[in-house]
């Protein structure tokens, strides 16, 4: 039973094959800079070994038709037919309020999936784009969509309208939806499956942090709220995204520096957050590097981005009337012990006691970072988005596979 999850971004498309029946990955990897100078494929070999191949990748069909040949060439494939794929299950990352789930795509499901385009121009055409080169390539082929939104789809009104006149929010969907809901479900999940206690029970913060990041609360396995908003720019401070901003700042910009709706957009999503503040940088690796050597933005950033986190952390608190488990998941949540140590500061008064030396071992594994004494778990869960829309790829269209 082998399954293929693809993640189609604007310009980029990572894939993995896995074999289900032992939850192997058989190939993965990804295209990046689609339709630029430079377009390369990159995949890792079972030996974890990586391989460039370069090649002028124009579009997505022609990036996905790329991807299909690299898996089934003598040399780097694992296949030897595209029908031994038995199923393809795609990240779609706005599913607005028409789906709380994953769904087989039907010609229904990809009309509802454009509706959605006016929400998420950067997001949902590629993914579209991914699933009708599939639907050319491998017509036979059961075709799965698993939407970042749905997740939160479970969110109460009072928790997802914005304070604007009710006509917008009927006349445009204009709403909080929330993102990453493949991840804060399954790291939720998995993190009372670890400590052994009912899911359905828990007052549960996910911390989802990565180059885009985003908070959840989820009471009793349901999610009731996040910090992402209609769009993925509302709440933490990202990588290269503001986060919450006034939005008379945004007028003001806007007026200021003559600056379009499209402009203003591009420097929120790509000009902002820990790049834009720091000057140096969007990847937390090189930010703790700058800091060593007393770069005093870099300070100011790291700052502003671990008291983000550390204020939605207290809110949530407040919303799920206590804390049970927190958990940390994403590239830096996974790995970066400064962040979680400064986030977890002074929250004795809540019950949350981080073990200090735990925490400072443990990067992308498994494991319970807080005191035996403390009343809130802390844990770290490195994600799985991908193994995630394959179970539920899998779940959908078991039927049909032989
Ligand atoms: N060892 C590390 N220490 C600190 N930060 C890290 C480390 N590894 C990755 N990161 C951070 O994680 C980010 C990528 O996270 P990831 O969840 O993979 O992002 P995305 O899926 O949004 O592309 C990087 O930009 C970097 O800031
Ligand atoms: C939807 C979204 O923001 O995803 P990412 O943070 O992975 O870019
Ligand atoms: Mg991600």
């Amino acid at each position: 039973m082998k399954i293929l999850v693809l993640n189609c971004g604007s310009s980029s498309i990572k894939y993995k094959l896995f074999d289900m029946e032992n939850h192997s990955v058989l190939a993965q990897g990804g295209i990046e800079k689609i339709g630029l100078k430079g377009s390369f494929l990159k995949l890792t070999l079972p030996n974890g070994q990586k391989v460039m191949l370069e090649g002028e990748i124009l579009e997505h069909r022609i990036g996905i038709e790329y991807i299909l040949g690299v898996l089934l060439s003598d040399k780097y494939g694992c296949i030897r037919s595209l029908e031994e794929i038995d199923a393809v299950g795609h990240r779609v990352v706005h599913g607005g309020e028409k789906f709380n789930k994953s769904v087989l795509i039907t010609d229904e499901v990809i009309e509802m999936v454009k509706e959605c385009i006016d929400l998420a121009p950067l997001h949902n055409p590629p993914n579209l784009k991914g699933i009708n080169a599939i639907a050319e390539f491998m017509p036979k082929t059961p075709q799965v969509a698993v939407f970042d939104t749905a997740f939160h789809q479970t969110m109460p009104d009072y928790a997802y309208m914005y304070g604007l006149p009710y006509s917008l929010y009927e006349k445009y969907g204009i709403r909080r939806y929330g993102f990453h809901g493949t991840s804060h479900r399954y790291v939720s999940r998995r993190a009372c499956e670890f400590l052994n206690v009912p899911y359905e029970e828990q007052r549960i913060i996910t911390a989802h942090i990565g180059n885009g990041g985003s908070v959840t609360a989820i009471k009793n396995g349901k999610s009731i709220d996040t910090s992402m908003g209609m769009t993925p720019v509302e709440g933490l401070i990202m990588g290269t995204r503001s986060g919450d901003v006034d939005p008379g700042v945004i007028t003001y910009i806007m007026d200021k520096e003559h600056l379009s709706s499209q402009g203003v957009s591009r420097l929120l999503n790509k000009f902002s957050g820990v790049l834009g503040i720091s000057g140096v940088s969007s990847d937390m690796r090189e930010i703790e590097a700058a800091i060593e050597q007393g770069n005093e933005r870099a300070k100011l950033a790291m700052r502003m981005y671990n008291y983000r986190i550390k204020k939605y952390i207290g809110s949530y608190t407040a919303i799920l009337g206590g804390l049970d488990i927190l958990v940390f998941t994403g590239g830096v949540g996974e790995n970066q012990t400064s962040t979680r140590s400064e986030v977890c500061k002074n929250m004795e008064y809540l019950g949350l006691e981080l073990d200090e030396e735990l925490n400072a071992s443990v990067r992308a594994k498994e494991a319970l970072i807080s005191k035996s004494t403390s009343k809130v778990k802390v844990l770290v869960i490195p994600t799985n988005e991908e193994l995630t829309i394959a179970h539920d790829t899998l779940e959908i269209v078991g039927w049909k596979i032989k």
